[in-house]
């Protein structure tokens, strides 16, 4: 389909409203991929001009069409970039203008001018000052943004900023968004790669040099410089004046990232997370559209960005599950990340020492292309790993650490060597109940327990945020001191270990601890200056960590993540405590890994202690596919819900009568989420189940499409889900 000359299909960035087909004035020079504004009612609004062939035929009359407003001067949305969104769209079940947003995610897509203005103080003091006021001078020594960004860290209204300013304790800064970001040198200090490093570069940076799409599996133990070696693709494409985006999973492993890199390449390279003030994020965006940020390194969100020339996308720590998005646009960014590949013709590289079993997959029938680097760099040794069985070897009462675990920790101490202790748990205990009733502390919002934090003396539910002080007397039973903390956190370990060891000098670093990249770089300097003897971490300190003193590592509850029983419950654990064991040893010392566990025969720990990796994905590669489990099938999830009970269950009951019989296919459900409320939201649960071959994205769509929806009730999709709550 084509439309006329001067008709054009506008996608608005608002998700309630379809494309729409608007005149483009004779005078205006326009096509796909260009930003515009258009008329809608009264509203002016920002939108990009769309491929004629996407979506089916509008029957709006010519004469009808309203003209488009102006066009926007921000480079267009590419060609490549618009096929990925159509794509996006399609697969996950959402719309254009959703995906859209991502891309235009910065105010700098729709402003021409290279300034903008912050604000900083004076050092001059108003004389008569409100409260707020001189709260707010206190709060912002030394700190500089727009007014509304300064309003929010002092934790005032824009009015109060305002009246600063006014009054001359502020002063305006102009900032140039446009100033250039500083080049990464390709071979400012070049490692020299070992044999099996120098192999695995080769393949990328032939990829890179070569262009055109292609999917690499990087694969390599933990140790053994996937970094290093994976920074070379990076250098070629560095080289050829092209641009390159690094994914990593969490903004607090950006810190100790970005020291490395800038050792490597002279200087640091962009970076793109929520986190950015709004001038960094509009000067990161425009440095990425124009092509002069070379490197960004970025959270999942920034794989959406309008790159001008991207040659390479490297995916750290791939297998990672908090690359799939579970809010707004459920995406996987891995995937999206191999399509944008596809798309744009240039090469992907899904770095990890523990592969996605699907990933693994697609290498083993040819679709991707496995490197691997099978041992440490250097001289450094894999750690070897023992399991502790719980049943035997007990802690005390109350206590979580095995005699044999509280031994080695003991050994490390006196000879000046670290250890970690790995509990995927935050907060003080997961559980608080009534000893005098049985109540239990639950969040009012959600079908979850509060959490005790005792660091910050908080109870917290850890999926709405709901956060209340430790009450001093039962709510139900109005009995005093009498509330106990059931199972531990790692806080709780943390004090188990001070008591039992109270020469040990020790922190806890969760994202409750490490919550930005400062926090982040703190306990990476605070290790490596080795004024720690034994972190407590949860997964945040499992992955990309280098601490090269730290000889032993214990999980303290290696059975937890199999208890849930998901579709990727052992592969996960698997996962998460080959990371762990994988910090231990790193340096010239050896390496000792103690996993306790009350069953220590289960496939995951015996794969663990053996060492055995292929043993234990050949056989979960098994169970999936006598299951018909992704990779060998495929899932989808649809979430009802309301506020209003009764209206979920209705709702999650129509579309369940409403499910199409198709051969291949099964659904399962209504059913309430495990989750069965959420931020005050009754959830009902359907899944679909289905073999390859099955287009399920279209069953669905019509399926869906066909039905009409009360206004409290939100149907969300969830393709290739991960989570199943
Ligand atoms: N060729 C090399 N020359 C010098 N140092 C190297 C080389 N390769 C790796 N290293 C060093 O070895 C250490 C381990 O490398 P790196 O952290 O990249 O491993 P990794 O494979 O990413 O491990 P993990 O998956 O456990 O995070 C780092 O300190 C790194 O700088
Ligand atoms: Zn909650």
């Amino acid at each position: 389909m084509s439309l006329p000359n001067n008709r054009v299909r506008v996608v608005l960035l608002t998700q309630a409203i379809g494309p729409l087909d608007y005149r483009l004035p004779d005078d205006m020079v326009a096509g796909p991929g260009n930003v515009v504004m258009v008329p809608l009612g009264p509203r002016k609004l920002p939108g990009v001009i769309w491929d004629d062939d996407v979506f089916g035929d509008e029957a709006i009359d010519s004469s009808k069409l309203r003209a488009v407003l102006e066009l926007v001067e921000c480079p267009p949305v590419a060609l490549g970039l618009r096929r990925l969104i159509n794509w996006v769209a399609d697969y996950y079940l959402t719309s254009h203008a959703a995906v859209l947003r991502m891309v235009l995610s910065s105010s700098a897509a729709f402003t021409a001018t290279g300034t903008i203005i912050e604000y900083r103080r004076t050092g001059f003091e108003p004389a008569r000052l409100t409260p707020q006021r001189a709260a707010a001078l206190d709060a912002l020594e030394g700190a500089q943004g727009l007014v509304r960004e300064l309003a929010a860290e002092a934790g005032v209204s824009d009015a109060v900023i305002r009246g600063l300013i006014k009054a001359g304790a502020f002063e305006a800064v102009t900032i140039s968004v446009d100033s250039p970001l500083p080049e990464p040198l390709a071979d400012f200090d070049t490692p020299k790669l070992n044999d099996a490093q120098q192999l695995a570069a080769n393949s990328m940076v032939e990829a890179v040099r070569a262009g055109g799409f292609d999917t690499f599996v990087l694969d390599g133990v933990t140790g053994s410089g996937k970094t290093e070696t994976y920074f070379e693709a990076v250098a070629e494409a560095i080289r050829l004046g092209k641009q390159v985006l690094v994914l990593l999973p969490e903004i607090a492993l950006t810190a100790p990232f970005l020291a490395r890199f800038e050792a490597r390449f002279g200087v640091e390279p962009a970076v793109w997370h929520s986190n950015l003030r709004s001038t960094q994020r509009r000067r990161v965006w425009r440095a990425v559209a124009d092509g002069s940020a070379k490197v960004l390194v970025g959270a999942r969100s920034a794989l959406f960005l309008p790159f001008a020339n991207l040659r390479l996308i490297i995916v750290d720590e791939a297998h990672e599950t908090s690359f799939k998005q579970e809010d707004g646009v459920r995406y996987h960014a891995r995937d999206v990340a191999v399509m944008r590949g596809h798309f744009e013709g240039f090469p992907v590289v899904l770095a990890s020492a523990t592969p996605a079993l699907e990933s693994r997959h697609m290498v083993t029938i040819g679709r991707y292309k496995g490197l691997e680097i099978p041992s440490r760099f250097g001289a450094a040794k894999m750690p070897e790993i023992k399991a502790i069985d719980l049943t035997l070897d007990a802690p005390d009462a109350q206590h979580w650490i095995a005699p044999t675990l509280l031994k080695a920790l003991e050994e490390r101490v006196e000879r000046g060597e670290q250890s970690l202790l790995f509990l995927n748990r935050r907060g003080y205990a997961p559980l608080t109940l009534c000893r005098t009733c049985g109540h239990r502390f639950q969040c009012p919002n959600c079908t979850s327990w509060m959490v005790e934090h005792r660091l910050v003396r908080r109870l917290a539910c850890h999926h709405c945020g709901h956060v209340m002080p430790p009450p001093e007397q039962c709510p139900e039973c109005g009995e005093s001191d009498t509330l106990v903390a059931c199972g531990p956190g790692v806080e709780r370990i943390s004090d188990e270990v001070n008591r039992l060891l109270p020469n040990a000098r020790t922190i806890v670093a969760t994202s409750d601890t490490l919550w930005s990249p400062e926090k982040a770089a703190e306990f990476v300097s605070r290790v490596e200056n080795k004024a720690v003897d034994i972190i407590i971490g949860t997964q945040l300190v499992t992955k990309g960590y280098h601490f090269p003193e730290l000889t032993l590592v214990g999980v303290i509850d290696a059975d937890l993540g199999l208890e849930g029983g998901d579709l990727r419950a052992a592969e996960r654990t698997f996962q998460q405590i080959a990371q762990a064991a994988g910090r231990a040893g790193r340096g010239e010392k050896p390496g000792e890994v103690f996993i306790q566990t009350r069953n220590p025969n289960h496939p995951v720990i015996a794969a663990l202690v053996a060492g055995d990796r292929d043993a234990f994905y050949d056989a979960e590669t098994e169970q999936r596919k006598s299951a018909g489990a992704p990779p060998f099938g495929r899932f989808a999830a649809i979430i009802i819900s309301s506020e209003d009970e009764r209206e979920a269950i209705e709702a999650a009951r129509a579309v369940g009568g409403a499910a199409p019989q198709v051969d291949g296919m099964h659904v399962y459900g209504p059913a309430p989420a495990p989750l069965a409320m959420l931020r005050g939201r009754h959830r009902q649960r359907l899944l679909v189940h289905a073999q390859r071959s099955v287009e399920v994205q279209n069953i669905i769509r019509e399926w869906l499409g066909s039905l009409q929806f009360p206004r409290g009730v939100r149907v969300g999709i969830d393709v290739d889900p991960y989570s199943f709550l």
